[in-house]
């Protein structure tokens, strides 16, 4: 008996896709005209197309159907945009279209989505987020407030690689975290005797990975309730940990007033403050989406593209003179570098740049979705379409790079080219509507921290190691981290401070 209902079910399950899946796509356009891509298989489509490591894969099929590919993943049709003469054209003249977010089932556990910037469905809702963030916490007011937190973390860290001599592993994660507590909870998340700041790190950093996963259910609709995977399962442990640490902080700060010690509004003063004046749309914000998001958003980019900054510098001895004779010119052997000194250091900027070219810490920007149907480069995208903006491919695309896959900071010395959305060629940031909020406080974070690293220890390779033979592996995720993290010695240079 059971194994009868076994095999109906087993065989109705199949049909009942197939038929599902037929319906979608002679209602959403399989009849008009699509983009090319790969065949696919019946019902799964091109999911297995993806690969592990979906951006590397995906840019390997542009010599074959050419700047836009079409895959059916499942239920989800997906336009990927491969070049930056597309890009161009997307971010020029179809932004609006698509200007939306596609939502993975991952990241609606606890309602996460609906609190969240970046998630957030382009719309009046969308709009009041975004000016929350741009107006009141990410100005460059209070970036320059934030100036003495940002020293007093790498302070701490210069000191604690100085002490340990232990390197890089894990350590660039570690500040970045502990920089972003600091400037939205004015409190130390990675203190070793804060228990519940490793805590809130480690569920944040699996719940990450987990998000990164392909997952069956974002692709079958009808399946998620059962998440076959488990993935929504353990998104809801990890996520709902750090929303709880989260909360508590906030319920704490209202119990306590703003931070007396600093006498500095930090951002969640602003978002206290905010939610008290019950005229906006964005007062549903609730302390667990935008805090998490900003710690998510923040923490795992910079961190990761340091650690490549780090990794190409090793590799390429002759740039890491380079950039260290820049910082020993500026800043000279008797003082630390300090933010004032960052727009002095071309070198270091050109090493953030070529950086972020080969190594865009969301290679997929964080997918849009078409709010409309939409004619784009001569094909009919349906409304709904998720659209990967392939930001690693177009970082290596032959017709723009010389030398594409080789570490040259040189080429972006004397050139205008710049990260803001406005050169296609270089999206590392995205573009349009929905560019990172996140910029300015990026870029002081990143060369700060790098610079800092760089110019007070001689950094060296473990023994064994040559530029030659380290691992370059990629780890998926939202966020593309190196898959075993960077081991390097650093050599403490004598510097009064
Ligand atoms: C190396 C560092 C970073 C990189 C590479 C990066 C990259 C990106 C990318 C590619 C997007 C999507 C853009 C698009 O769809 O066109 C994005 C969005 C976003 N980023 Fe960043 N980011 C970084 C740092 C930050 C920081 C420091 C913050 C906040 C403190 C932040 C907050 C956000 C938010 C809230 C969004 C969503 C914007 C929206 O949907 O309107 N990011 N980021």
């Amino acid at each position: 008996m059971e194994w009868t209902t076994n095999f109906l079910v087993w065989l109705i399950i199949p049909f009942l896709s197939a038929l599902l899946l037929l319906l979608h796509r002679l209602k959403s356009g399989f009849n008009k005209h699509l983009p090319p891509g790969p065949p696919g298989w019946p019902i799964f489509g091109n999911i297995f197309d993806l690969g592990t490591l979906p951006h590397q894969k995906l840019a390997g099929l542009r010599d074959t159907y050419g700047d836009v590919v079409w895959l059916n993943l499942g239920y989800i049709g997906t336009m990927v945009v491969q070049s930056s003469k597309a890009a161009a054209e997307l971010f020029k003249n179809h932004d609006l279209s698509f200007s939306d977010r596609s939502i993975h089932e991952t990241m609606r556990v606890h309602q996460y989505n609906e609190s969240s910037l970046s998630l957030a469905p382009y719309g009046p809702y969308w709009r009041s987020l975004r000016r929350l963030v741009t107006v009141d916490m990410l100005t460059m007011k209070r970036i320059n407030e934030t100036v003495p937190i940002r020293r007093k973390c790498v302070d701490d860290l210069l000191l604690w690689i100085e002490e340990e001599a232990r390197g890089m592993d894990g350590t660039a994660t570690g500040l970045e975290f502990n920089m972003i507590g600091n400037l939205m909870l004015s409190r130390d998340l990675l203190d070793p005797q804060s228990r519940k700041g490793s805590e809130f790190f480690t569920a944040m950093r699996i719940s990450m990975e987990s998000s990164g996963h392909t997952n069956f259910a974002d692709f079958f609709p009808w399946l998620k309730w059962l998440d076959p995977q488990g993935l929504k399962k353990r998104m809801e442990v990890d996520l709902g940990k750090s929303i709880e640490i989260a909360s508590g902080f906030v319920k704490e700060r209202m119990r306590q007033g703003r931070a007396e010690e600093s006498k500095r509004k930090d951002f969640l003063d602003v978002l206290l403050e905010f939610q008290g004046d019950g005229k906006d749309e964005a007062t549903k914000i609730s302390e667990k989406g935008i805090n998490i998001e900003m710690f998510m958003a923040a923490s795992e980019t910079t961190s990761s593209t340091m650690e490549w900054a780090m990794t190409e510098l090793l590799r390429s001895p002759e740039s890491m003179t380079k950039v260290k004779a820049e910082l020993g010119r500026v800043i000279g052997e008797k003082r630390k570098l300090e933010e004032s000194d960052l727009d002095d250091l071309p070198y270091l900027h050109a090493v953030v740049k070529e950086t972020l070219r080969l190594h865009p810490a969301a290679p997929f920007l964080v997918p849009r979705r078409a709010v409309e149907d939409t004619k784009f480069m001569g094909y009919h995208i349906p409304k709904g379409t998720q659209v990967f903006v392939n930001v690693w491919a177009i970082g290596r695309e032959a017709e723009t790079w010389d030398d594409a896959l080789c570490f040259k900071p040189e080429r972006f010395v004397d050139s205008n080219m710049d990260y803001k959305g406005q050169n296609f060629e270089f999206i590392p940031f995205g573009a349009g509507r929905r560019i990172c909020v996140g910029i300015p406080l990026a870029y002081r974070v990143l060369h700060f921290v790098l610079g800092s690293l760089l110019h007070h220890f001689d950094w060296q390779l473990e023994r064994n190691v040559t530029p030659e033979t380290m691992d370059m592996k990629e780890r998926r995720g939202i966020v593309i981290c190196k898959f075993h993290p960077l081991k390097a010695v650093p050599k403490i240079k004598p510097i009064s401070t």
